[in-house]
């Protein structure tokens, strides 16, 4: 589909890059050229999907540890990274949710979700960001939100906030940090299975799966993610800033994704909440 050596020459930090979408989109850029770092917390995570990618592709790939909640962890990586030479792209994809009704939630639950969705974001796009504009180095802001920034959605409603609000990030910065040389873009991908994704949003007795309500009759293959990501961090599509594109298949048009949990009993919820606390 594209070129060879689109990404030749970039070198891209996947928060997140160890496991699902991250590790899709990753692979895609080492595939064109690219040389990638994956962080996340789980390092034999990283470290496996990071040997797979070097047996598979051959290309430079390496891995860091990092809990992005911590800022000051983030700074360590940063710096870490920078001294063997600067990043050209950010991929900001780390993420947690999952359902709940929202007046259960406590305090440090709803903190679970946002430190990582958006504190971590923020703190990743900051780090880089000065560090970009130090030195007049051009940089790439690519962010992984959600069509929720569209639509809201019941039952995740940290986490709609925290994708909102990292929105509100690329737009602004798309106007501060253009004039300094880095583009700030966004996807909102509608529903791409992925172990984490379903195993926090699909738990058992939810109704048919996401396929039955796209108006395409399918989900979202990892590929098509990722060929899309590849485009927005390419130089190719340098003109394009502050823009998030929706790749869903048009499902936001139809529902939010979200409206059959209403349709949820107590006694569902209550099995929701046990299943956690036995986790
Ligand atoms: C068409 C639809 C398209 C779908 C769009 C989807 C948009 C977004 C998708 C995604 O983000 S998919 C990515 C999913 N992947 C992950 O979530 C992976 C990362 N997950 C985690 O790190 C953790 O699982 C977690 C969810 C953050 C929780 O881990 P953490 O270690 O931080 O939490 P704990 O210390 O165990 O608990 C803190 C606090 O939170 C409460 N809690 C945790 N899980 C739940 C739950 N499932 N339900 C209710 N409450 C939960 C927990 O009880 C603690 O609160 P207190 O009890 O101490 O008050
Ligand atoms: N799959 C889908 O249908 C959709 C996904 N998305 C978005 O796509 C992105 C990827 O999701 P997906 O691949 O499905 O899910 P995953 O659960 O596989 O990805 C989440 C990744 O984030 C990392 N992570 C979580 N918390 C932290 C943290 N505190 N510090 C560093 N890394 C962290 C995890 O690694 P570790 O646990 O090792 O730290 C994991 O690799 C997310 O932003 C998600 O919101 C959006 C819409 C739909």
């Amino acid at each position: 589909m594209f070129e060879k050596g689109l990404l030749k020459g970039k070198r891209i930090l996947v928060t997140g890059g160890g496991s699902g979408l991250g590790a899709a989109m990753g692979r895609r850029f080492v595939e064109l050229g690219a040389e990638l770092i994956i962080c996340g917390r789980r390092l034999e995570l990283l470290e496996q999907t990071a040997a797979l990618m070097r047996a598979d592709l051959g290309g430079k790939v390496s891995v860091a540890r990092c809990d992005i909640r911590d800022g000051a962890a983030v700074d360590v990586m940063m710096d870490a990274l920078w001294r063997e030479a600067p990043l050209d792209v950010l991929v900001n994809n780390a993420a947690a949710t999952f359902i709940a009704q929202t007046e259960h939630l406590s305090f440090r639950a709803a903190d679970a979700i946002l430190a990582p969705t958006l504190h971590g974001a923020m703190y990743c796009t900051l780090a880089a960001g000065k560090r970009w504009i130090e030195t007049a180095h051009k940089g790439v802001v690519l962010s992984i939100l959600s069509t929720s920034t569209i639509t809201g959605r019941a039952f995740t409603v940290p986490s709609a906030m925290a994708k909102s609000a990292v929105l509100a990030m690329t737009k602004s910065l798309a106007v501060e940090w253009g004039p300094k040389g880095i583009r700030t873009v966004a996807i909102a991908p509608g529903a791409f299975p992925t172990p984490g994704a379903s195993g926090q949003l699909r738990p058992e007795g939810r109704d048919e799966g996401w396929a039955s309500k796209n108006p395409l009759g399918r989900v979202g293959e990892h590929g098509e993610l990722a060929d899309l990501a590849s485009f927005l961090i390419s130089d190719r599509a340098g003109y394009i800033n502050g823009e998030m594109v929706v790749l869903d298949g048009g499902s936001h048009l139809r529902s939010s994704g979200a409206e059959d949990l209403l349709q949820w009993t107590d006694a569902q919820w209550e099995k929701q909440r046990a299943a956690r606390s036995k986790g």
